[in-house]
């Protein structure tokens, strides 16, 4: 390939603006969108020739580093605003306001003094955890290519580098994929296409062209076709650009700095939907103690810190510190032994859900290494003149165009071509590869004939043959001899050309009609060495695989069954495109294999299967899937690919390797088994016991037990749950994805709640009987109450926990060790000195008895009930 300092001598012998001497920065932006970019160049002390280093490190030094959107760090002010605005800080904070407007300053001190400490573990665990994603995120640099010169009389000289050191009034490349860096204004684009999602929501590629005197822009404010924004990323075409703002001064980072425009995923929809449906349960709560009370008993308002007590008992206030620390562990686990990097935390949750995973074909399974090895004509005799034509396309896409890099294909069309694809035809115009049309044209001066030009195009078998001159029957001949090509496995280009007149004006996809078939460039690309295992492995585990590619329908077939996937019917996008989104999700239910999909068919497939109510992976390197990585749960890439799809993951692999998806998923199932266990876990004890306490309250005429013991009980159990964050899980929590249906989990928690309310109540019944059925003593009564909750509890963790050690028969683990601490604090904590203090006085000998047969009974029924749910196909 031609050196990159050749090339930018290229650019400045067709730039139109002559070099300028170097003039001051100005002190206020100058206006990117009015301006002639003469003028802007001017206005921003720079030329076509970019900046001096120099002066690059002297605007570096004022204007600061260019951060990333994704990249910006957020505050710990910030983060401590957003935890408590968690639903359930939220409520708790009403809760204990609630109690100190009726003056129980203990409940509200209590309920404070929890809200403060599981705001602090979660901000110092997320900002911990956030920074070591800051850290590992700095291991996949992201560059931008930049035109600067050593010296005023330097030449300039295009080269990476790292996107913070981006300054106003550089001169920036840009090519596929590539992330816009900062906010530009073009210089110049050649069939340029950007992505503006992030920015606008709008999904499609925007088209943008360079205007040296614009008019009145169109309203919006990134709208303006000659303007691009840091943000958004180049979809295909090539530009040379003025950098016009950076970092905190772009347009992204003004329209963003409000919210974080955050998409809803599996996360949201399970931990989020569990923590909705409580909140009503909490919110419910004290109205009905209250009401109960009043007509059972006759009691007032007093009842009111009871009544919030209970409400609070059922919060599990430890949730975001649980997820936040299974999460983190997960993901720095999979950073350190399989250099898996995850770029945002729940992402790792998702992960664990995925039970689809969306794949390209190309650089998945196949090693996206292709070598030409056939050059056929029309009649499907070899003919090396066809490759010329393919080699004289890809020579002037690529130099004309101002593409960075070849991609695959034109790289071994030049590789085969040799020294003649440099003494080929001289170019003069050229229209790259875009993913959508599927074609790429160069325009060469015809050879040995003045005055004409020969219109050079390649591309899919079917885009090129809807361009040339057939009729019906030798076009289906034609793809006919392509079918067969591609049903070996082959990847195919079509070549066509076409003479035309020369001209000044500018060639355009118009002139694509007309052309003449010259025949096929068959390429062998060898399948991914670990592919066809982990396929295997992702098929027991429970992953449905899809293929979504834009090759051809034989090609992707094929290479399925060499990998030992069945491909199935396989569906083009075409078909796709005729289906209802409706239609399309059953379809794409039973279909493994999607072909010649554009970027929007990927993901309009991708949106399909979440739907109908699949968790979505999808996992992708090229700029023709970066729509489909946003529009999935979960979006991985390899760390090579292109920067735009690489910061937009959320999950990047050290290589392009399919094995590693799988253990990435493993990693996920593991955290997310421990979130939700925790859940289930938490939840019914927590339902139960205020089952408990509601019934009990009715029967008794005292409180069953005093505000500060239920929140002294409460704070016991979730120091004791934190475990759960450490916890490994059994293998069989990893044998298939982790969803937490709310439906399925209320039941869950319903269920077990009533057998531990059960067990509560037996106890009521043994504590009236060991105190001799006058329930006189209160004291007596908590002390048995709190005891009794708290072995329960700890029961519960051992039994219920699922982990690997319970699945083992080994007695060791951390959820087992907390449920020990558990279990002492429950005997101890009324016999010690703290005993009087909150109230609890000593139990006679035979509850310890009676309580233990409560407990083995207790336990019985819990593995029972257990044995019942694993074999109706819940999970623990
Ligand atoms: N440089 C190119 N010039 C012309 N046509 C191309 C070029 N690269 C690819 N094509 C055509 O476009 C088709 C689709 O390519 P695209 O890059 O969209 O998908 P892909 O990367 O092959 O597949 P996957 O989506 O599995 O990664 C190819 O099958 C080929 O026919
Ligand atoms: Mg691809």
């Amino acid at each position: 390939m031609e050196p990159v300092a050749e090339r930018a001598a290229v650019c400045r012998a067709a730039a139109p603006v002559p070099p300028q001497p170097p003039a001051p920065e100005p002190a206020t932006p100058p206006d990117a969108t009015r301006l002639t970019s003469l003028q802007l160049l001017r206005a921003h002390g720079s030329g076509p020739r970019g900046l001096t280093e120099d002066e690059a490190a002297r605007r570096l030094a004022r204007h600061g580093e260019n951060a990333l959107p994704a990249r910006r760090r957020i505050t710990r002010r910030r983060r401590l605003l957003h935890s408590l605005r968690d639903p359930f800080t939220t409520v708790l904070l009403c809760l204990g306001l609630l109690s100190a407007v009726v003056a129980a300053w203990g409940t509200a001190t209590v309920i404070c003094s929890l809200v403060l400490v599981s705001c602090v573990l979660r901000v110092t665990g997320e900002h911990r955890a956030d920074r070591s994603v800051g850290l590992l995120r700095a291991l996949l640099p992201t560059t931008a290519t930049v035109v600067r010169r050593a010296d005023e009389e330097g030449p300039p000289q295009a080269r990476e580098i790292p996107v913070g050191e981006v300054v106003p009034g550089d001169v920036v490349r840009l090519g596929p994929g590539d992330l816009v860096p900062a906010d530009v204004r073009l210089l110049r684009a050649t069939g340029l296409s950007v992505h503006q999602q992030a920015l606008t929501g709008e999904s499609a590629p925007v088209a943008k062209e360079a205007v040296q005197e614009p008019g009145a822009p169109p309203p919006g404010p990134f709208a303006p076709p000659h303007l691009c924004f840091q943000g958004s990323s180049v979809a295909y075409g090539s530009a040379t650009a003025l950098v016009t703002a950076t970092g905190a001064a772009t347009r992204f980072a003004a329209a963003h700095r409000a919210g974080d425009g955050r998409r809803f995923t599996a996360f949201d929809r399970s931990v989020h939907g569990i923590s909705w449906t409580l909140i009503r349960f909490m919110l419910l709560t004290p109205p009905l103690v209250l009401v109960a009370g009043a007509a059972l008993h006759g009691r007032g308002l007093e009842t009111l810190p009871f009544a919030v007590a209970v409400a609070v008992g059922l919060t599990p206030e430890m949730l975001p510190v649980v997820v936040t620390t299974a999460l983190a562990r997960g993901a720095s686990r999979l950073a350190r032994e399989h250099r898996v990097i995850v770029t945002r935390l729940p992402a790792l949750h998702d992960l664990g859900a995925v039970d689809v995973l969306c794949l390209d074909k190309t650089g998945t399974l196949t090693q996206d290494r292709p070598v030409v090895t056939r050059a056929l004509d029309a009649e499907g005799q070899d003919d090396p003149e066809v490759l010329r034509w393919a080699a004289a396309n890809a020579w002037w896409t690529l130099h004309l165009a101002d593409l960075p890099v070849p991609d695959a294909l034109d790289e071994a069309v030049l590789e085969a071509a040799g020294e003649e694809a440099a003494d080929g035809p001289e170019g003069v115009a050229a229209l790259p590869f875009d993913p959508v049309r599927r074609l790429s044209t160069a325009v060469v001066r015809t050879p040995g004939r003045l005055g004409r030009h020969t219109l050079v195009v390649k591309g899919a078998v079917e885009q090129v043959l809807d361009r040339c001159a057939l009729d019906p029957d030798e076009r289906e001949r034609l793809l006919g001899l392509a079918a067969t090509e591609a049903a070996a496995g082959s990847r195919l280009l079509a070549v066509a050309v076409a003479e035309r007149d020369s001209r000044p004006g500018e060639w355009t996809h118009a002139d694509e009609r007309g052309l003449t078939f010259r025949g096929l460039v068959t390429f062998g690309d060898a399948l991914a060495p670990t592919a066809a295992d982990a396929l295997g492995e992702l098929a027991g585990r429970g992953v449905g695989v899809k293929i979504l590619t834009g090759d051809h329908p034989g090609t992707a077939a094929q290479v399925c069954r060499d990998l030992g996937l069945d491909p199935g019917q396989v569906l083009t996008a075409d078909e796709t495109d005729r289906l209802t989104d409706a239609e399309l999700g059953a379809v794409a239910r039973r279909t493994t294999v999607f072909a010649r999909c554009g970027p929007g068919h990927k993901a309009r497939i991708v949106t399909a299967l979440r739907a109908g109510g699949h968790t979505v992976g999808f996992l992708g390197d090229g700029v023709n899937d970066l729509p489909a990585l946003h529009a999935a749960d979960v979006g991985l890439c390899p760390r090579g690919a292109v920067d735009a799809v690489r910061e937009s993951a959320d999950v990047v692999l050290a290589e392009k390797d399919l094995a590693a998806v799988d253990r990435a998923i493993t990693a996920g199932r593991h955290s997310g088994g421990n979130i939700g266990t925790y859940l289930r876990i938490t939840l019914s004890s927590n339902l139960g016991n205020v089952f408990a306490m509601l019934a009990t309250a009715l029967l008794l005429p005292f409180l069953p037990m005093l505000p500060a013991q239920v929140l002294v009980q409460n704070l016991c159990f979730d120091a004791a749950q934190l475990a759960f964050a450490y916890e490994r899980p059994s293998r069989a929590v990893l044998r298939r994805p982790i969803r937490l249906r709310p439906r399925g989990f209320l039941r869950f928690i319903t269920g077990f709640g009533l057998i531990n309310a059960a067990a509560d109540v037996a106890t009521f019944g043994v504590l009236a009987l060991t105190t001799h059925g006058t329930l006189a003593s209160q004291e007596a009564f908590h002390a048995g109450w709190f005891t009794e909750n708290l072995l329960t509890q700890a029961l519960v963790m051992v039994i219920l926990r699922g982990g690997r050690h319970a699945a083992e028969g080994r007695s060791t683990g951390p959820v087992h060790r907390a449920a020990l601490g558990l279990a002492v604090i429950g005997v101890l904590l009324p016999l010690s000195p703290l005993g009087p203090l909150l109230a609890m006085g000593t139990l006679p000998p035979l509850y310890y008895a009676l309580l233990a047969t409560v407990l083995a009974l207790y336990a019985v029924v819990l593995v029972l009930a257990r044995r019942r749910h694993e074999r109706a196909g819940g999970a623990v």
